[in-house]
């Protein structure tokens, strides 16, 4: 296949109907699940009751957690998890802390997880959680009250076979060892299997701290192979160093892919010639920063994933790409690790560009893979090697690319559109079977 005639994506909207979005709009996350939702149901042709159905959350709880803090005050945090199907099997998604999270911006989550997991094939639906805080402003002690009242607001909605949290930003191995800490005293017995992320000294799987970094290097290879291009030379440019643009940029580096660029909130890093990841991350270890990094030139975080490359990898946070910088993209490849980094509007910026998008719902769901080997695992009790966690998730990564790729030849949409398509056809497939009468 040619890299000109393969990269050349039908748009998103078709009739543009979003150039009068204002700003606004156009990066409400939820808005933005809703208008993709609804154009791949239009081109399934969607039962209309089903439509309803699959559009809106099955359930969203908001909480209130007081919280006794260091300096003797208290503080109330508000807290979500929304659950938006579970009609695949239990509902499964990550906990995010930030200041910014909002009811909508986890409402979308959600129904992005159900896609998700939908997309690559595994016995999951979809949820999300979040809490208003600022982890960066709170001390360890002040996190594992929170995460533990947080948890208890929740004892009855989550669980094994109803709802399984994990990591997302702001949140990691610690957080979630506290909820399964705080699920199993209401138990009264340890259930290693209400979370995946933990640490692997109880419960964790091996490889899932890497995984999304990890499925994000595989559907490279797989666009890649796709697009006749070689790995060699291939310059990637990638916007946060957490624990998925981290784990992308190591991964990427070890391949032979040369990372010439990473941006974090802070500051960002140019390095023409290539950075060299393991040195990055060692400094940055040390200083708490990735500024001051000898290994390469400090430059305008914002101006950076403009430049010139093979490819960009967004994994920082949502609506990085929009109305305003679309058009200034120079990437072939645009691999989405954040969830929802790309706005409905730039979508059709891209795809005039002619850059090929592999969608977030496609491209980090390495990271929820895993956790499904996880839950397999601790429902086993039975642990595998990093090898057979890492050979499974490459599996599942490369024929889940090939099947949006294909969906997306076969139905002429982009190929956010068909892994939207593909995900709904599975879902819906399936709450048609259990059937809907109670
Ligand atoms: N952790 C996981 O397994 C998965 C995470 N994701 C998504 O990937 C994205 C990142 O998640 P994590 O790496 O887990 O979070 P994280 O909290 O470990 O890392 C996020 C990083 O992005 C940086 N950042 C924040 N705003 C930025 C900006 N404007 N420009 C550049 N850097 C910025 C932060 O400083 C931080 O280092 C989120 O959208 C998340 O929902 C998706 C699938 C799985
Ligand atoms: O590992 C999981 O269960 C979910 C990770 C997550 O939150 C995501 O894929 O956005």
């Amino acid at each position: 296949m040619s890299a000109t005639a393969s990269t050349a994506q039908p748009t998103t909207s078709e009739q543009k109907p979003l150039q009068t979005m204002t700003l606004e709009q156009e990066t409400n996350p939820w808005e933005a699940q809703a208008f993709r939702f609804d154009l791949a149901a239009k081109k399934l042709n969607l039962d209309p009751g089903i439509w309803k159905v699959l559009r809106y959350p099955q359930r969203e709880i908001i909480v209130h957690i007081p919280v006794a803090m260091d300096d003797g005050s208290i503080e109330v945090f508000t807290g979500y998890r929304v659950q938006h199907s579970i009609s695949r099997g239990p509902a499964k998604g990550g906990i995010r802390y930030s200041p910014d999270v909002s009811l909508d911006e986890v409402r979308a989550l959600a129904s992005w997880m159900t896609w998700k997991c939908a997309v690559v094939n595994i016995p999951f639906g979809g949820a999300k959680g979040g809490v208003i805080c600022d982890p960066k402003k709170m001390s360890q002690g002040e996190l594992e009250r929170m995460t533990r009242r947080y948890t208890a607001e929740l004892i009855e909605f989550i669980g094994p076979e109803k709802d399984v949290p994990a990591p997302d930003m702001g949140t990691d191995e610690q957080t979630m060892a506290w909820i399964m800490d705080t699920y199993s005293m209401h138990m009264r017995q340890t259930v290693t299997s209400v979370v995946t992320g933990k640490p692997v000294s109880i419960g964790g799987s091996r490889g899932r701290r890497e995984a999304t970094g990890r499925g994000i290097s595989v559907v490279c290879d797989s666009a890649l192979k796709y697009l006749n291009m070689p790995v060699e030379g291939c310059r990637v440019i990638v916007q946060g160093f957490g624990n998925v643009g981290s784990n992308a940029a190591k991964l990427l580096h070890e391949k032979g892919y040369t990372i010439i660029g990473i941006t974090e909130f802070d500051g960002a890093l140019y390095n023409a010639n290539g950075i060299d990841i393991p040195s990055l991350t060692s400094h940055r270890k040390r200083a708490g920063t990735i500024n001051g990094f000898s290994g390469g030139e400090a430059v305008d975080k914002d101006e950076l994933i403009t430049r010139e490359c093979e490819i960009l990898i967004p994994a920082a946070t949502e609506n990085v790409i929009t109305s305003k910088n679309a058009a200034q993209l120079k990437c072939r490849i645009l691999c989405e690790g954040a969830n929802g980094p790309t706005t409905v509007v730039a979508d059709d910026i891209l795809a005039e560009k002619g850059i090929f998008v592999i969608p977030d719902i496609l491209a980090n769901a390495g990271g929820v893979t895993t956790s499904y080997f996880e839950w397999v695992q601790d429902r086993m009790g039975y642990f595998w090697t990093e090898k057979e966690v890492n050979d499974r998730l490459d599996t599942i990564m490369t024929a889940s690319f090939d099947d949006v790729v294909a969906y997306a030849t076969a139905h002429s949409v982009n190929n956010r559109i068909a892994a939207y398509m593909l995900a709904i056809d599975r879902v819906a497939y399936t709450t048609k079977q259990r059937g809907i009468y109670a």
